[in-house]
């Protein structure tokens, strides 16, 4: 073999190889879209905060485990708007309300918000006020009224229920046909040279997977096979085999056999991350499977989120602990570690306001809730999640390990992975943080959160059946 790619970081510093390459590399910067968000290179790490050690997850059988069985939920409504035909307002012949499809949960928000839109909801609430409309007085005419027949409604068309995998494929399919679009180009009837490797690489790397992860794929494509032809499928298989290679290590269900009465769940993240919905995702789980669940509506800044809770609440059968808008997050901490303890519920979840991972003060006030909580109970909260919305890209990474030194967190969940090119983050967080994932959100509807499976994930991200 007379030919060898180059590596990513040969072509990118042009030298032949770097060996030594380091672990973030430079195109890995953050590409955080909110307006005060800094680069993680200016983030201020709180430099009193001690790195809280990440809780061993335990090897109980756990409540929340990867499904195995038939799934049997409905199919969900797609969430991404339809495009709608540029209407001629001059033919407006009725006065026909377009009613937008709604997904099954009562959020405000459209999944599309970036968390800088969120943040600047959470600092400075706006009321907006419903303007009254305007009722056009209807222009006279001498002309007949001509009827419009009314056209008969479609019959209603079946839907066909999807299984999770399908699911998470459709949810998925993104970024994986950003990532077998750019295999089927490449790998189209020719012998593998290492021009073709580096295209690879830069493809896989722009669907964030991680330079490592990429290198790792072009190093097993290149073994042996230089000079021979190679189908797309080949790549695909190879891509899914090293993904969940990565991912195997974090797929861990969530446990919450604590042995402890309430076990204590906190919800920490950026805002409109997902925290409020999947509390209300995973209340639903629990109450199916017979546990007593309470939920701290500890978002104290947003009343939106205090309304979503308690309709959560109402929905699941838990009981929500709430307080006015504007108080305090950590007094709400205590009293719902109060009477969560008194009542013996099994579950506590408590939901936290949004915060960007770079204000100081905010992520303060998240310490000063933990402190609140392990009055009643040092152990707790005995489980610490972070939701990261898959939109963010890279900027989650850096989420990760600030979120990971203030709150202790235990483990991750990936929401909105069904809007974006870019859910190969996850491999990169796995691959660099190491911290288990739990679950995965591909929707808004209450269905649309599930355990995380590395071979359901790896094989859909690669657009394998
Ligand atoms: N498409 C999609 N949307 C989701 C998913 N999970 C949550 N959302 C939507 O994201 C928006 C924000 O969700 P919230 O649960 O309010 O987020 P939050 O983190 O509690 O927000 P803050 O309280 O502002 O920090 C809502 O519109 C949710 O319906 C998901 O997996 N996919």
């Amino acid at each position: 073999m007379s030919e060898k790619k180059r590596g990513f970081f040969g072509r990118l510093f042009g030298g032949k190889d770097a060996p030594d390459a380091p672990e973030t590399p430079a195109v890995e910067a953050p590409e955080d879209t909110s307006p005060d968000a800094e680069t993680p290179d200016d983030t201020p790490t709180p430099v009193e905060m001690e790195v809280a050690p990440v809780a061993a997850m335990g090897s109980e059988p756990s409540v929340l485990s990867a499904q195995t069985g038939p799934d049997l939920s409905p199919q969900i409504a797609p969430t991404v708007p339809p495009v709608l035909p540029e209407v001629d307002i001059s033919a407006d012949l009725g006065t026909d309300k377009i009613e937008p499809d709604l997904p099954d949960a009562p959020f405000e928000s459209s999944s599309d918000e970036t968390a800088a839109e969120k943040a600047s909801e959470v600092q400075e609430p706006v009321e907006t006020v419903e303007e009254p409309a305007e009722i056009e007085p209807e222009a006279e005419t001498s002309a007949p009224t001509v009827p419009i027949a009314a056209t008969p409604a479609p019959a209603p068309v079946e839907e066909e229920k999807l299984s999770w995998f399908q699911r998470l494929k459709k949810g998925l399919s993104r970024s994986s046909s950003a990532l077998t679009d750019g295999i089927s180009s490449i790998f189209t009837k020719r012998k593998l040279d290492a021009a073709m490797l580096e295209e690879l690489e830069d493809i896989l790397i722009q669907a964030d997977l991680g330079v490592d992860t990429a290198m790792a794929i072009t190093e097993r494509l290149s073994d042996g096979r230089y000079d021979k032809e190679i189908s797309p499928e080949e790549v695909r298989e190879i891509l899914s085999e090293e993904v969940e290679k990565v991912l195997a290590s974090v797929a861990e269900p969530l446990d919450l056999n604590s042995g402890k009465k309430p076990h204590v769940v906190l919800m920490v993240g950026v805002n409109g991350t997902g925290k409020t919905t999947t509390i209300g995702k995973l209340s639903k789980k629990l109450r199916e499977e017979g546990k007593t669940v309470m939920l701290a509506a500890g978002d104290t800044f947003r009343a939106a989120a205090v309304e979503q809770l308690k309709i959560w609440g109402e929905r699941t059968g838990a009981e929500v602990i709430a307080r006015d808008t504007g108080a305090d997050a950590a007094g709400l901490a205590f009293d719902a570690m109060k009477e969560a303890t008194e009542k013996q519920v099994d579950v506590l979840l408590i939901d936290t306001a949004g915060r960007l991972q770079n204000k100081a003060e905010l992520m303060d006030e998240l310490e000063k809730v933990i402190r609140v909580i392990k009055k009643h109970d040092p152990d707790a909260p005995h489980t610490c999640l972070l939701t990261l919305d898959a939109t963010t890209g890279q900027n989650a990474l850096n989420q990760v390990e600030i979120f990971g030194k203030v709150a202790g967190v235990t483990g991750l969940v990936m929401t909105k992975l069904d809007g974006t090119a870019r859910g190969g983050i996850l491999v990169a967080i796995a691959a660099k943080h190491g911290l288990p994932v739990h679950f995965i959100g591909v929707g808004e509807g209450v269905e649309d959160l599930e355990p995380f499976s590395a071979k359901d994930f790896s094989s859909a991200i690669a657009g394998l059946a």
